[in-house]
C-alpha cells in the first residue's frame, strides 16, 4: 500500500518514521520550508523506543504529480484543516482512505463533506511528542498509539488491509471496532487535559498536588462530559471516573501538546477543542462555567500573541 503523510510534525514525522523504519511505502506531503529542513538534516526521531534517522524520507509538495494514495494519514493542526484537504486533493483517489489523526471531532463532518463520508476513516493518536528547534521529532513517553477504524463500527475488508499494511511497525498502530467512541472519549480527555494544563500554566504534577486541582480537573471534564451526552455522543457512563485515574497516573511533568505549543508561541486549537463544545454547550442550554474560563485563558493568549506578532 501507498502511504501518504500530511505533514512531518510531531505526529506525523513520527508515526511516518516509524512505518518508514518498517520498510513501508512512505511519502510525506510538506511545505516548502519543511522540506528544505528534511532535505539537509533528514527525518530524525528521538525517542524513548528507539531513535531513528531517516536521511532521504520521501517528500512531495503539493502539486507535484505523483498519482494517487492508498491512505492519507492526516497530521496537520486543526487551523490548517482547509489548506490540508486542498493539498490532499489531487491524491486522492476512488479508493483512497483518508485517516485523520487530529484531536477533536469537528473536523470529521469538514472531511466528509469535501471527500465524502466512504473515504474518510476514524482515527486518533497517544503520544507524547514534539519538534525540538532543529526539527527533529522528540518523543517522551511510553505510549505511542494510533487506533483507526470505520467511523459506522465493525471491521471491514479494507481496515483489515490496512492494519496488514501497519503491521510490525515498531509503535502500536491498532483497529478499534468503535472508533466513533473512542475518538469522542479521546477529545473529552484532551479538552480536560489541555484545558487544565494551559488554565494551570503547569505540568499535570503540581495541578494533581494543589489544593482545588483535581477538583477542578473532574469539574472540567464532567462539564464536557455533560454537552457531550447532551449532543448524543457514545461515551461510557463512568468516563469521567475512569479518565480521572489516567489523569492521576500519567508521569508528574506530562503536559498536553497544547501547552507545549504555548510555551513556544504557538497556535493553539482552542476553536476546535474547547470552542467546538461551548458553542454545542450555548446551542443545547448546558451551562459549562470552567470551560468558559479554559477557553477565554486560550482567547487572551491568542490575543496576546497577534498584538506580540
Ligand atoms: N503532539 C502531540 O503530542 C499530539 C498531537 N495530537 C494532535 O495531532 C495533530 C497534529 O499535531 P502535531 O503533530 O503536534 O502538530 P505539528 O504542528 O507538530 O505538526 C503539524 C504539521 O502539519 C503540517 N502542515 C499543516 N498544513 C499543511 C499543508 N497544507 N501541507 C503540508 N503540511 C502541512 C505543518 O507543516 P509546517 O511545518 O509547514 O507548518 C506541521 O509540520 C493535532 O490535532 C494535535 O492536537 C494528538 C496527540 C498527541
Ligand atoms: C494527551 C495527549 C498527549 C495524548 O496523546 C495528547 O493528545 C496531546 O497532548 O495532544
Amino acid at each position: 500500500m501507498k502511504v501518504l503523510i500530511l505533514g512531518a510534525g510531531a505526529v506525523g514525522g513520527y508515526f511516518g518514521a516509524r512505518l518508514a523504519e518498517a520498510g513501508k511505502d512512505v511519502t510525506f506531503l510538506v511545505r516548502e520550508r519543511r522540506r528544505e529542513q528534511l532535505r539537509e538534516r533528514g527525518l530524525r526521531v528521538q525517542s524513548v523506543h528507539g531513535d531513528i534517522h531517516l536521511q532521504e524520507p520521501q517528500l512531495i509538495v503539493a502539486g507535484e504529480e505523483t498519482g494517487t494514495y492508498d491512505v492519507i494519514l492526516l497530521s496537520n493542526k486543526a487551523y490548517h484543516l482547509s489548506d490540508s484537504m486542498e493539498s490532499i486533493a489531487p491524491y486522492v483517489g476512488e479508493n483512497t482512505m483518508i485517516l485523520p489523526l487530529l484531536n477533536g471531532i469537528a473536523h470529521m463532518e469538514q472531511l466528509w463533506e469535501r471527500f465524502g463520508r466512504e473515504r474518510v476513516l476514524g482515527g486518533l493518536c497517544f503520544i507524547e511528542t514534539t519538534l525540538n528547534s532543529d526539527g527533529d521529532v522528540v518523543q517522551t513517553s511510553q505510549t505511542h498509539e494510533a487506533v483507526f477504524g470505520e467511523w459506522s463500527g465493525g471491521e471491514s475488508e479494507r481496515i483489515h488491509l490496512l492494519k496488514e499494511t501497519f503491521a510490525g511497525t515498531k509503535a502500536t498502530i491498532r483497529t478499534s471496532a468503535d472508533i466513533q467512541r473512542d475518538m469522542w472519549q479521546k477529545y473529552l480527555f484532551i479538552t480536560t487535559l489541555s484545558g487544565i494544563t494551559t488554565l494551570m500554566n503547569s505540568a499535570v504534577g503540581p495541578i494533581r498536588e494543589a489544593v482545588y486541582g483535581l477538583e477542578l480537573t473532574r469539574q472540567l471534564s464532567e462539564e464536557s462530559a455533560s454537552v457531550m451526552r447532551k449532543i448524543g455522543a457514545p461515551i461510557d457512563t463512568d468516563i469521567v471516573d475512569k479518565q480521572m485515574k489516567i489523569f492521576m497516573n500519567q508521569g508528574y511533568g506530562m503536559k498536553a501538546s497544547m501547552l507545549r505549543d504555548m510555551e513556544k508561541g504557538l497556535e493553539v486549537e482552542a476553536d476546535h477543542l474547547q470552542g467546538y463544545l461551548i458553542q454545542k454547550a450555548d446551542q443545547l442550554g448546558v451551562a459549562v462555567p470552567l470551560l468558559k474560563v479554559v477557553y477565554n485563558n486560550l482567547k487572551v493568549y491568542e490575543l496576546k500573541r497577534a498584538a506580540d506578532k
